[in-house]
C-alpha cells in the first residue's frame, strides 16, 4: 500500500523534492495545497508540473477516510463516524462552542489501557492511526467547515487511543497541525490527554511546545486508580505526579487533571480533599467531568449537589477545579461509544 501524503512533515517533504531532482520550496506549496487550500487530490496542484503530480500520485495515496455515518447534535456537535482503508472505524468530534470550533481526534483504532470506564478500550487496541489519519481527520472537518467560513480554532486528542502510546505519530500530526503555512493552529489551543506513560511524559517535556499537557487521573490514591485504571500497575500513582512535577519545573507550564466523577466510587468528599492536598502548590488546573455511562459498565453518576461538593472542596482548598460542560449527550459523544455500536451491528 502507498504512504498517505498527509504522514510527512514540511521537512520531509521538501527532502522528497530535493531527492527527486525538484527545488525545495515545492515541498512547500505542496504542503500549501494539502493544509491551506485543502485541496482533494494532487490533480488540482495547479503549479506543480504535471510530471510531479503524475509521480506524487504514483508514490503517495491522498484519501485515507470515508464517512459511515455523520451524527448532529442540537447543541452543533457533529460526531463522524470514519471507515479506514483496512474496514476499521475511527469516531472524530467537532463541537461548537462561543470561543470557536474544537475538534476530538482519535489516535488509535481501540486502546490497550483497560480504564473500567471507557468503551474506546472494550474490543482492545486494533492498531496504532498512521500521522496522516489523524491528520486526516482535522482536515476533513475543516474541509466540512469551510462551506460556512469556519474554523477549527482547538484541537483536543481525546477521542479513542492512547497517544502517547502513539508517540511518534502523534507528535509528526501536531507538527503538521501548528505549522505557519498550514492549518496555523495556535499551540495553546492544543491539549494532548494522557492515561500517565511516564517515559512519554518525560519525552513530551523536552519537546519545547507550548501545547497543553492533560493526565487521566481520576482518582486521588494509588489504590483506588489502580482499580479504575489498570495502567497505574505498570506507572504508579507518585511516578506519574513526579513526571508532572518534572513538566512543570521544566516547561513552566501548567498541568490539566482530568478527573470523571463516579457515583460512589471516587466523588466522595475525602477523595476530594485527598486530591487537594496531593495536588497542593502545584500548578495545575481539575477538570471535573461526570462520568458518561457506557452500557457495558454499572458505573452511575455523580448526583449533581455531590459535584458541587467536590469542587468547592477543591476550591477551598486554592486547587483551581471546574466542571466540564457536555456536549453532543444526545448523539452517544462519549468517546468510543459509535464504534462500539457500529462493530456490534457490523459483527457476524
Ligand atoms: C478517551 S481518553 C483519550 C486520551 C487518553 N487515552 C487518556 O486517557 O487521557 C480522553 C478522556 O476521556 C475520559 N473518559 C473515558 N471514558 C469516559 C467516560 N465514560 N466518562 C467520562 N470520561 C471518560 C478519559 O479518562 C480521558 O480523560
Ligand atoms: S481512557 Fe484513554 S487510556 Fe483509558 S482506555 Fe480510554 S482511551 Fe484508553
Amino acid at each position: 500500500m502507498k504512504p498517505f501524503i498527509y504522514d510527512y512533515t514540511l521537512d520531509q517533504l521538501q527532502d522528497w523534492m530535493k531527492e527527486n531532482g525538484e527545488p525545495a520550496f515545492r515541498g512547500t506549496q505542496l504542503f500549501e495545497w494539502l493544509y491551506a487550500k485543502r485541496v482533494k487530490s494532487f490533480e488540482e496542484m495547479s503549479n506543480l508540473s504535471k510530471g510531479l503530480r503524475q509521480k506524487l500520485e504514483e508514490q503517495f495515496a491522498f484519501v485515507t477516510l470515508t464517512e459511515i455515518t455523520k451524527f448532529e447534535s442540537k447543541d452543533g456537535t457533529v460526531k463522524f463516524l470514519f471507515g479506514l482503508h483496512d474496514n476499521h472505524a475511527i469516531e472524530t468530534v467537532i463541537m461548537r462552542h462561543n470561543y470557536g470550533n474544537s475538534i476530538c481526534v482519535t489516535t488509535q483504532v481501540g486502546c490497550r489501557i483497560g480504564c473500567t470506564f471507557c468503551a474506546s478500550t472494550l474490543g482492545g487496541l486494533k492498531r496504532n492511526l498512521t500521522a496522516g489519519e489523524i491528520v486526516a481527520q482535522v482536515v476533513v472537518a475543516q474541509q466540512m467547515l469551510d462551506a460556512t467560513k469556519e474554523r477549527v480554532s482547538s484541537i483536543v486528542i481525546m477521542g479513542s487511543g492512547e497517544p502517547f502510546e502513539n508517540y511518534d505519530a502523534t507528535m509528526t500530526f501536531l507538527r503538521n497541525m501548528i505549522h505557519e503555512k498550514g492549518l496555523n493552529i495556535g499551540q495553546r489551543h492544543i491539549t494532548v490527554s494522557t492515561s500517565g506513560i511516564v517515559p512519554s511524559m518525560y519525552k513530551f517535556a523536552e519537546e519545547n511546545t507550548q501545547i497543553n499537557l492533560a493526565i487521566s487521573i481520576h482518582a486521588p490514591n494509588d489504590k483506588l486508580r489502580s482499580k479504575l485504571m489498570p495502567v497505574n500497575r505498570r506507572f504508579p500513582f507518585e511516578e506519574v505526579m513526579e513526571a508532572c512535577r518534572y513538566y512543570i519545573a521544566k516547561t513552566g507550564r501548567r498541568i490539566t487533571f482530568e478527573y470523571a466523577l463516579i457515583g460512589s466510587v471516587n466523588d466522595q468528599s475525602e477523595h476530594a480533599q485527598e486530591l487537594a492536598d496531593v495536588l497542593k502548590g502545584m500548578l495545575c488546573h481539575v477538570n471535573l467531568i461526570p462520568v458518561n455511562h457506557v452500557p457495558e459498565r454499572d458505573y452511575v453518576r455523580t448526583p449533581r449537589e455531590q459535584i458541587f461538593e467536590f469542587h468547592r472542596i477543591l476550591e477551598k482548598n486554592n486547587i483551581n477545579a471546574t466542571i466540564r460542560r457536555e456536549q453532543g449527550h444526545d448523539i452517544a459523544a462519549a468517546c468510543g461509544q459509535l464504534r462500539a455500536k457500529h462493530m456490534e451491528s457490523t459483527a457476524g
